[in-house]
């Protein structure tokens, strides 16, 4: 048996992290990104603090039916209909993880630079203890996890090319999570969250 590509699940308190190091997607990694590298509509989306409008440090594009309005980003953004080989992946995940999926977040970091501030995915229309099934393509980038009552109590997990990272649970009611900025040079990354999104409870469109 290879201990090394057996899921974990990391020991934190009050969250279900689950890491699957090769979870078998139906596709091979290398193909997977290659094919959205190129499919995928990379957008540069943008956030308001305040009234400045700052374009985030990756890109990014939603798939699936239901129109986005979180609370910092400075448009609404239109979803895209699922690809063939995006729509097969959510199948894939919905029988690994037993949960079902009908909304994907997509980000390319594009390099060391690119990054993902600190945050929970605590949106009300994710509902009370969502399942995300996240997927990470490419090079490898550290995940990092603190509590939210206590920043000091920290995790961190490298995602590994092909990987699989489910979050359940309490883990965005109790921790948030981020990948920092790097100074050594790093190649491309995607990463692909799916989510289950009820549209019946998401903000009012401003
Ligand atoms: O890139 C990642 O692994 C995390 C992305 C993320 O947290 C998000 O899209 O909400
Ligand atoms: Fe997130």
């Amino acid at each position: 048996m290879d201990l090394f590509s057996e899921p974990r699940r990391l020991p934190l308190k009050d969250a279900d992290v689950v890491y699957h190091p090769r979870p078998d997607i139906g596709i091979s990694p290398d193909e997977l990104f290659q094919t959205l590298r190129r499919e995928v509509i990379w957008e540069q989306h943008s956030i308001r603090i305040e009234d400045r409008i700052i374009p985030q440090p990756r890109l990014s594009s939603w798939y699936g039916d239901v129109v986005h309005t979180y609370s910092t980003l400075a448009n609404v953004l239109q979803p895209h209909p699922f690809i063939p080989i995006l729509d097969a992946l959510r199948k894939r995940l919905e029988s690994i993880t037993g949960s079902r999926f009908n909304s994907m977040l997509a980000n390319l970091y594009r390099d060391g630079g690119d990054k993902i501030g600190w945050h929970s995915d605590n949106e009300p229309e994710l509902g009370p203890e969502p399942v995300i099934a996240s997927i990470s393509l490419g090079a490898e980038r550290r995940f990092d996890l603190r509590r939210r009552d206590d920043h000091s109590k920290v995790a961190r997990i490298f995602l590994e090319h092909g990987s699989l990272l489910i979050m359940g649970g309490g883990t965005q009611k109790n921790w948030q999570h981020g990948i920092a900025r790097r100074t050594e040079s790093v190649g491309e990354r995607i990463n692909l969250t799916f989510r289950l999104t009820d549209k019946t409870k998401r903000r009012a469109i401003p």
